[in-house]
């Protein structure tokens, strides 16, 4: 299968070279200091086990007309950056090419269809923790690796099943999914309300859960999300808000997500597209959300970057 990997980033570079060793043909499309390592010394990526894997030299272009159509491009730039790297992958869209975002929050395929009309946009969902350390060199923290990935209607499609089993190959977890709209806003349950409330508190997943107060706010914020992801006709669990918390219960105390970690280093936040959307969304249901509304107050001040 050829891929295109657009942003070779902590997510894109983390499952680019892991589809590329289970014998994908890859080519990312990055650019500055970090185009320039790839080119010349390839991907280092570290895990947390003490793991380091080393591509040698990839094939990385800047502009995208250099690769031409391919089977499947997979975009991984952040949020604030979809619409115009989407507008710009044109010549990599063949008659039957598929597009696969693997951004947080709900609304990546819509910000797509809208800057790109044509090609199918499937739904995808990535669970990696993993940010760029150095040009080329990639830090992962913890060692989960899983995508979740599935054409919006539910149905089942060649590309999709070819992805599925390089994914088993690459030992990344999940695969392809035929309720992936779901799978959306289970993540968005759990990521916007730990990013809002990690980010707010500047405190790790250990702490916001053993404070009752704070565990209190989380649990109001799962619940918001489930009540608009349901009041819009997604097929989520009455109980997901309390399984949810039992997800935030089991892992590591150290946790934080990767728009608090953004905050903590002074960059820009997805915050529009994590609470903001929320509120968006949920008054566009009609459904109230007064805990995203004030964690979207507290944190909007830093959403372009260090105050
Ligand atoms: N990091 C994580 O652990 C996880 C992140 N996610 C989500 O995945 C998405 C990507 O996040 P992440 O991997 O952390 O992001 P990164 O910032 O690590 O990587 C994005 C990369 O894309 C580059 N880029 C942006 N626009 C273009 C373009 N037009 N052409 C070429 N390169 C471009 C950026 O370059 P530059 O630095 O110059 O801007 C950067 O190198 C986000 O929506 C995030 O929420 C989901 C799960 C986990
Ligand atoms: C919680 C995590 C690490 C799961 O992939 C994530 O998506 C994020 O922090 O953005």
């Amino acid at each position: 299968m050829r891929i295109a990997i657009i942003g070779a980033g902590g997510v894109g570079a983390v499952f680019g070279a892991a589809l590329q060793q289970a014998g994908a043909e890859v080519a990312f499309v990055a650019r500055g200091a970090h185009l320039q390592a790839l080119q010349t010394r390839g991907l280092t990526i570290r895990d947390q086990a003490g793991a380091t894997l080393s591509t040698g030299a990839v094939t990385a272009v800047d502009d995208p007309a250099a690769i031409g159509p391919v089977d499947l491009v997979i975009l991984t730039v952040k949020l604030w950056d979809l619409a115009a790297a989407a507008a710009a992958i044109r010549p990599l869209i063949g008659p039957a090419t598929l597009v696969l975002p693997l951004q947080n929050g709900v609304e990546a395929a819509d910000i797509i269809a809208a800057a790109l009309p044509g090609p199918e946009v499937l739904g995808g969902v990535a669970y990696v923790s993993a940010r760029i350390e150095a040009p080329g060199v990639i830090r992962q923290t913890g060692t989960m690796r899983s995508l979740a990935f599935g054409h919006r209607n539910g149905s089942a499609g060649e590309t999709v099943r070819a992805l599925d089993a390089l994914c088993r190959a690459a030992g990344i977890k999940g695969g392809a999914s035929d309720r992936i709209e779901a799978v959306l806003w289970e993540k968005l349950t759990f990521l916007a309300s730990v990013a809002g409330v990690g980010s707010a508190t500047r405190q790790p997943i250990g702490v916001m859960r053993a404070v009752p107060e704070t565990r209190a706010l989380l649990a109001a914020a799962f619940a918001e999300i489930v009540a608009v992801g349901r009041a819009r006709g997604v097929a989520l669990a009455a109980d997901l808000a309390e399984r949810t918390m039992a997800t935030v219960d089991g892992l590591p105390e150290v946790t934080r997500s990767s728009m608090q970690q953004d905050l903590e280093a002074g960059g820009r936040l997805e915050l529009p597209w994590l609470s903001g959307a929320v509120v968006r969304l949920g008054a566009a249901a009609g459904v109230p959300t007064p805990a995203h509304a004030a964690l979207l107050g507290v944190l909007a001040p830093y959403v372009e970057g260090r105050r």
